[in-house]
């Protein structure tokens, strides 16, 4: 396994809204040949909204096996909680973690009880999710322009509130590993790229293992190569990275990677690791075709469960 060093691109929000073209360069760079990039001195969600949500996220997955599998995972729908059942195709076994899935328009359906996590859990959850949305819609806006399409390209084709939503807030736990030793190919999470338009990622300072490989030409490919990069973690940043939706809607100009969180080794941090992600994923109805014609326009619907049925078809070979 080779490490090479490779900038991530740090990119400020500072008094955002003056500095809109400078950030749409910088975006569009990061986004064109690495495809992860972090914000930094961003307004909202600020660092207390997100150490916030690391304490609710740390609330539930505090409560007992029983209570969190009141809301089990609904593969059809992707969400709800699920427990060391993520087997990636790359790797054949299962991530080595806890996730709760959330979809703001769900709130009734499949979220945790107030009995289990408190009063404000949800509503606080919500909150948070609407600051995602907002700061995704300006990410989302600036691409747009600079690809050449209208602003409101991406940001109308990803509403939050509609029954059609796919958008889901993914709290993630890596369990911590002290004292346990792991024979042959485990992983927090196994290399994968994401099939949404936009994930926002938020990890804690610390809590390293994320690493990134880019160099992927065509969302269609499953090859990565072995020039893996670490993804700096720091608590109040946002790390961005292009998932497979957009670099097809892109006709592949925007970049999608592989990228990996590893187990840590005996001299790193061992202990819980805690990360919260955003994946801005195009409402059910919305037709994805870039301006190319690269790819055959299909339904924000079709591509998910294409994504999804691809994944396991390779997981069957792997088998
Ligand atoms: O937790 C992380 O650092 C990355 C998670 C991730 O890549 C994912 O859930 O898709
Ligand atoms: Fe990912």
């Amino acid at each position: 396994m080779t490490y090479v060093e490779r900038t991530i691109p740090k990119i400020s929000l500072k008094n955002k809204d003056q500095r809109r073209e400078e950030i749409k360069d910088q975006l569009f760079y990061a986004a064109k040949n690495i495809g992860f990039f972090t914000l930094c001195e961003q307004d909202c969600p600020s660092r207390d909204d997100i150490e916030e949500m690391f304490q609710l996220s740390q609330k539930f997955f505090g409560l007992p096996h029983d209570a969190k599998m009141k809301t089990p995972h609904i593969k059809l729908l992707n969400s709800g909680f699920e427990s060391c059942s993520q087997i990636r195709p790359s790797t054949g076994t299962a991530d080595q973690k806890e996730s709760l899935q959330l979809q703001y328009h769900r709130i009734n359906q499949n979220w945790p009880a107030e009995e289990d996590v408190g009063r404000e859990w949800r509503e606080k959850t919500k909150a948070f999710m609407e600051k995602c949305q907002q700061l995704s819609n300006f990410v989302m806006e600036l691409f747009a322009e600079a690809l050449g399409y209208p602003t409101d390209f991406f940001t109308k084709a990803h509403i939050i509130s509609s029954d059609t939503a796919q958008t889901t807030l993914r709290l993630l736990h890596y369990f911590d590993t002290s004292g346990r030793k792991f024979d042959g190919n485990f992983w927090r999470a196994g290399p994968h790229t994401d099939f949404d338009c936009l994930t926002l990622l938020f990890q804690r300072t610390g809590d390293h293992g994320l690493e990134v490989c880019p160099g992927r030409e065509a969302h269609t490919d499953f090859g990565y190569s072995d020039k893996w990069t670490p993804v700096p973690s720091k608590t109040g940043d946002i790390v961005i990275n292009i998932g497979d939706m957009l670099m097809s809607w892109s006709d592949d100009i925007l970049k999608s990677n592989f990228h990996r969180v590893r187990l840590p080794t005996p001299d790193e941090n061992q202990g819980d690791r805690y990360t919260i992600a955003f994946f801005n994923q195009a409402n059910t109805d919305v037709v994805i075709q870039g301006p190319l014609k690269k790819y055959p326009p299909v339904t924000g619907k079709e591509f998910i469960e294409e994504a999804m049925r691809k994944n396991f078809e390779r997981l069957q070979n792997v088998a």
